[in-house]
């Protein structure tokens, strides 16, 4: 027998317009979706069978865009809490899709490949007639029971794909599959879980400190005209690091070899990232391109989206390493 123990933290699976969840009046079309609906009650219109035995608990009841740091670093918590325990097999984790990289990204970091977590959510809320969430949440009830999965770390399980949590991004707003970017670990047919490919590990982070609530990590986009002196501006402000999510492969214009340089005098760290929806940050460019930004002090983001370096970037700042030892960590978990 499986335990799956499933943690609730809102998003659009746990969702409802405002009037229909205070008053039952599905006809006011107006308001807006919030998340009203405990996990018991989506685990309930749920069906999975199999041998298996499913505990819940509503840990949060939130869109995940209304999340701080803090939050993501309390959802992570508890999931390492629940991972301990000798009577849970493995977590499953519903959470709303808008930043869901960065809380599975957290969780994949301190994952130590003993127990799988996985977590899923729905693009369609709780009262849609066509809704995805007991679809998503069944299947990813079935994932976290397969033993093939429990030492691939946190993975996310939607629309009939398995991702690795390392790489995963929201590149879609509305489509039933939100998410591209991680490798595909393995794919449902109708119930059946498909194999596909084993993800690519790093050693295990500690979890982080609760200073990471408090870790300042701006992101700053590159884009014809834009000002390099808001890198400078932002150290300046108290910014512990900056992710620079440059164009296409990881470049940027006129002004942001000479800012790297200087935050990287400041003891501010850059990490390069890239604006573009997929693919990973690739050094080919001179003039003020990659090459010149990464010999100007930058770290590669690799795979990573500038909001899941981000989350990386602020575990190392609270473990008050240098320059020197945030690009070398960077690069060996990133
Ligand atoms: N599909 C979703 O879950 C989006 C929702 N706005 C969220 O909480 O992230």
């Amino acid at each position: 027998m499986t335990r799956v123990h499933i943690i609730g933290t809102g998003g659009t699976i746990a969702s409802k317009p405002e009037s229909a969840s205070r008053s039952n009046d599905l006809d006011d079309s107006t308001s807006g979706a919030v998340a009203s609906v405990g996990i018991a009650d989506i685990i309930g219109v749920t069906s999975v069978e199999g041998d298996l035995e499913v505990s819940s608990e509503d840990l949060l009841l939130t869109g995940s865009y209304a999340l701080d740091m803090s939050q993501i670093l309390m959802i992570v918590d508890q999931i390492q809490n629940r991972i301990k325990d000798p009577h849970i097999n493995a977590v499953v984790v519903t959470h709303g899709t808008d930043t869901m990289e960065e809380t599975a990204f957290l969780s994949e970091l301190v994952n130590d490949g003993s127990k799988a977590v996985i977590f899923t959510g729905a693009q369609r809320s709780a009262e849609h007639a066509d809704t995805d969430g007991p679809r998503n949440l069944r299947q990813a009830i079935l994932a976290a029971t397969d033993p093939r999965v429990s030492s691939m770390g946190a993975l996310v399980c939607f629309d009939g794909v398995v991702q690795s949590a390392r790489g995963v991004r929201k590149s879609h707003t509305t489509a039933s599959q939100p998410f591209s970017g991680g490798a595909t670990v393995a794919t449902f047919h109708d119930n059946k879980l498909e194999m596909v490919a084993t993800p690519d590990r790093r050693s295990t982070l500690a979890l982080p400190a609760n200073g990471f609530g408090s870790v300042r990590i701006d992101v700053h986009f590159a884009y014809p005209g834009s000002d390099s002196g808001e890198l400078i501006k932002a150290a300046r402000g108290g910014a512990n690091a900056v992710v620079l999510a440059g164009t296409g492969v990881g470049n940027a214009g006129p002004g942001y070899v000479e800012a790297v340089m200087h935050l990287t005098d400041m003891g501010v760290p850059v990490v390069l990232a890239s604006r573009a929806p997929s693919g990973p940050v690739v050094p080919i460019y001179g003039n003020g391109g990659g090459v010149d930004l990464i010999a100007a002090g930058a770290v590669s983001a690799g795979v990573l989206s500038p909001f899941q370096a981000r989350i990386l970037a602020a575990c190392l700042i609270t473990q008050e390493v240098s320059v020197f030892e945030f690009k070398e960590l960077f690069s060996s978990y990133r």
